[in-house]
This record gives structure tokens, C-alpha cells and sequence, in this order.
């Protein structure tokens, strides 16, 4: 396939995401996987598509000054595509990106546009970018510096000040190293970081997780030894199934499951003994947990498609020794991974979304046992489905409390974080280089 193909295949993709056609990781995956990408494609399209989305803000700062027309999705994605390459890209000369993307304007559009395409990207070779010191305000300028819309610049700050907001919006930019969780039941983690080394995959031993490794350099999704061994998983995510605390033989509920990574790390700690209920929303999704656990051959895990605000026809009050509410959420640390959201997030889906936590925890609070532990986890960094959301749940539910022994079992690389609170531990991106993640974990009273 040549680079003109793989940046036509980005440039579909860029319009499909943008217009809510998929997320980005998952149409990235299928389209690698779909098609007949070498590697070094693979790598380009990657690229292309992760570092325009990242950009896009910034890069319509640059081009807004050289664009005084209206023009189609398509075309001011290719626009921008060709300056995210002119910009932040070393490997390809200006001459030749402006070359492809006219050659692509051709093939797609007609003259007319492809001689647009050209005037535009010739422009700003010859007069050069605007720049960004010209932006006064400082959360505009970081908003723009940083491509993350004002109203989240702003809700950041006001809850987290300017330093943190600007390193976690910087990091947002960067590439997120990949990592895998071993099944502890069929292998050794040495061990498999010897067998992976050997064949030229570098990974070290995660500090979060007994069971995590950080792949350093490599490509482990085709390594024979994953699906059945070794499980994609951010290392945050890796610190909820250490910190639910199950043990063999307890009866364990994981109330939004899908697809599956958190419910099968628990059943690993539970070295498969006892039962693991895993419930989603939708059916499809917990079909998905279903394969996992029978991939990884954990056979206590039975899922099942259910609305997690009504559990009382298959479970008793006071049922479950642990449970784990890894509630839908904004998604807001999750942004290296799938940067459209910051574009498509607004306050009002937060809204929507509190009030779907607020009955989920609800529902499922007198599900536990006295003396039981409840976690509660997203995948967000938004003060309000995190540490207001505990508050707010604490204030209504008083035999609840956060576990006293919370801090002291986070692993030591947590232990002293600036997100550490009364609350709970919000994960920056930058603190770990993991996902921006936030959890508590709540014991019922009693015992
Ligand atoms: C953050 S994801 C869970 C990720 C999962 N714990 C993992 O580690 O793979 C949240 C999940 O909650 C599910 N969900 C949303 N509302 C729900 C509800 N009312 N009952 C059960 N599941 C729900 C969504 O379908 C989604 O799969």
C-alpha cells in the first residue's frame, strides 16, 4: 500500500470520527486489522489520525487566518492533516505533503479544490504560521496550545489550578505506552517478560500491579501468548482489581462489566474460587465478558446483560462480600487514547451521566454485606462524578465510609500523589503516565 492510500484511509477516518461514526482506537484497530497495512502503514495511519484529532484545535488556529471560505468536512480535514504533517511531523518535507494532499483533493474533489488545497498549504509555507503568544488570555491560550475546548480548560483549572491543568492537557498530546496484566494462574510475569524480550518485545514490571507489564518497545497484540495469557489493560484500571480486595470463595458483584478487563483481573485475585457476577447494560457487551473469562479460562465469572439499578429479582439484600461500580463516565482521562471526546463532552452529558451514578449507587449499596467493600472507579477527571459523587453518597448513606485502610493499600507509587483526598485517589495522566483515573473504595458499617 503507498503513503497517498494510507493518508486517504486517514483522512476517511478523520470525517467518520468527527462525525460520530466510532471512536477512534476501536475504527483504527479494525481498519489495521481489516486491511493490508505493513507495519510502517500501520504506523503512518496511526499517526495521522491520533495526532491530527489531538491537534485539531490548534491546528485550526493555525489555518483560520489562511482559510476565508466555507469549505466541506472533508476538505478541512485534509487541510488539516497537512499542516498537523508541516507542523509536528519531521519525517515527511513540506513539499511532499502538500504534493499528496493536492493529489488527493484531485481525486476526491476536482480541480477547483485541489487548486484550493494548494494555494492554502503554499500560503502558509511562504508567510509562515501565526503565533500562539499572540493569545492573550492564559486558559485560552492553553486551550488552544493544548487543543482542549475552553469551557474543560476552565472547569479544570477551577478545580485542579493551572499547573496540574496544563501538565494533564500536555500529556494528553503524548503517545500512551501500551500494557498488558498476565493471568497469574497460567504464568509468571518474569517469566513472560523473559519470553517476550526473546522475541524482541520490551516490557518492565508495572509499580501499580504485581500482575502488570509496560511494554517499553514492541508490538505484544500479535504475540501468541495474548488473548489467552495476557490482557490489554491501562495500568490505572490494573489498580481497581487490586484494591477491590477479593479473595478466593467470596461472592463478588462487578455491576458494569463490559468488556471485561476489570471483572476477569478480579477473578484472577480470587484465583478463580467462589462467584463473580458481571452485569452490563447491554447484552452485546456482556457477551464480550463472557469470551474474556472463558479465554483467560476463569470459570467463576457469569455474565449477563441486566440494568444494574434494578438487581433486586436476581440478588438479595446484603449478598455480596465486594462490589465494583466502574460507573459510565465523561471518559475526560481517557483523552490520549480517544481524543475526539474532548471535542464531543459537554456539561450536559456530565449531568446526564451524575445522574445515572447517583442510581446506580444506590441500587446497588444494599447489595453488600456489613463490613463488605464497595469501589468506586472512572475513568474521568471530573471533580463532580468523583470526589462530589462520594461525597454525595456518604451524606446519604451513613452506614457507608471511605475504607480507613484505602491509602495505606494503594501501592507506594500512589501513596503521596497530589490527587491522593478524604475522598479517593484521582489519577493525573501525568502522575504515572497512565489514564487520568479516579477510585475510592467504601466499606459498609457494621462489622
Ligand atoms: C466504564 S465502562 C466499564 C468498563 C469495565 N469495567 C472494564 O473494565 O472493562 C461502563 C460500562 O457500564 C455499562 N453501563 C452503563 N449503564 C449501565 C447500567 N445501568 N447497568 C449496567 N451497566 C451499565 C456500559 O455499557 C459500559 O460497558
Amino acid at each position: 500500500m503507498g503513503e497517498q492510500q494510507v493518508r486517504r484511509t486517514a483522512l476517511e477516518l478523520l470525517v467518520r470520527i468527527s462525525e460520530g461514526g466510532g471512536f477512534s482506537h476501536i475504527l483504527l484497530h479494525q481498519t489495521i486489522e481489516n486491511g493490508s497495512f505493513s507495519s510502517k502503514d500501520a504506523g503512518l495511519l496511526t499517526e495521522l489520525v491520533y495526532g491530527t484529532m489531538q491537534r485539531k484545535m490548534t491546528i485550526d488556529y493555525y489555518l483560520d487566518s489562511f482559510v476565508k471560505r466555507k469549505t466541506s468536512p472533508w476538505v478541512n480535514w485534509l487541510l488539516s492533516m497537512a499542516v498537523y504533517q508541516m507542523v509536528f511531523l519531521d519525517r515527511v518535507p513540506d513539499h511532499a505533503v502538500i504534493y499528496e494532499s493536492v493529489e488527493i483533493a484531485k481525486k476526491k474533489g476536482h480541480k477547483g479544490i485541489a487548486s484550493f488545497v494548494n494555494g492554502v498549504l503554499r500560503n502558509i509555507q511562504r508567510k509562515g504560521l501565526p503565533s500562539l503568544d499572540d493569545i492573550q488570555d492564559p486558559i485560552k491560550r492553553l486551550s488552544i496550545e493544548t487543543s482542549h475546548p475552553e469551557w474543560l480548560v476552565r472547569r479544570f483549572v477551577r478545580w485542579y489550578g493551572m499547573e496540574i491543568t496544563r501538565k494533564m492537557c500536555q500529556k494528553n498530546l503524548e503517545h500512551k505506552k501500551v500494557s498488558v496484566r498476565i493471568q497469574p494462574l497460567k504464568a509468571d510475569r518474569d517469566e513472560i517478560i523473559h519470553i517476550l524480550k526473546k522475541d524482541g518485545i520490551i516490557g518492565t514490571a508495572s509499580r501499580i500491579s504485581s500482575q502488570g507489564i509496560v511494554i517499553q518497545k514492541g508490538n505484544v497484540i500479535h504475540h501468541p501468548l495474548f488473548e489467552h495469557t495476557l490482557t490489554v489493560q491501562d495500568e490505572s484500571s490494573m489498580l481497581v482489581g487490586e484494591m477491590v480486595d477479593a479473595k478466593p470463595g467470596m461472592t463478588v458483584l462487578d455491576a458494569c462489566s463490559a468488556p471485561g478487563g476489570k471483572t476477569t483481573h478480579i477473578a484472577e485475585k480470587m484465583q478463580n474460587q467462589g462467584k463473580l457476577y458481571a452485569y452490563d447494560l447491554h447484552p452485546k457487551k456482556a457477551k464480550l465478558v463472557e469470551e474474556k473469562a472463558r479465554a483467560l479460562d476463569l470459570t467463576i465469572v457469569e455474565a449477563k446483560g441486566a440494568d444494574s439499578r434494578n438487581l433486586e429479582p436476581f440478588h438479595s439484600p446484603e449478598t455480596f462480600d465486594r462490589i465494583l461500580l466502574d460507573a459510565p463516565c465523561s471518559g475526560l482521562g481517557v483523552l490520549r487514547s480517544k481524543p475526539e471526546i474532548k471535542y464531543q463532552k459537554t456539561s450536559e452529558d456530565i449531568r446526564q451521566l451524575k445522574t445515572v451514578q447517583k442510581e446506580l449507587l444506590q441500587s446497588i449499596s444494599p447489595l453488600l454485606k456489613k463490613g463488605g467493600k464497595l469501589v468506586y472507579s472512572t475513568c474521568t477527571v471530573d471533580r463532580e462524578e468523583n470526589e462530589q459523587m462520594v461525597e454525595w453518597f456518604l451524606n446519604h448513606y451513613p452506614d457507608f465510609e471511605v475504607d480507613p485502610d484505602f491509602s495505606r493499600d494503594l501501592p507506594e507509587v500512589c501513596q503521596r500523589l497530589p490527587g491522593l483526598s478524604k475522598w479517593g485517589l484521582q489519577l493525573f495522566p501525568h502522575d504515572l503516565d497512565t489514564d487520568g483515573f479516579f477510585l475510592t473504595r467504601l466499606r459498609k458499617k457494621g462489622v
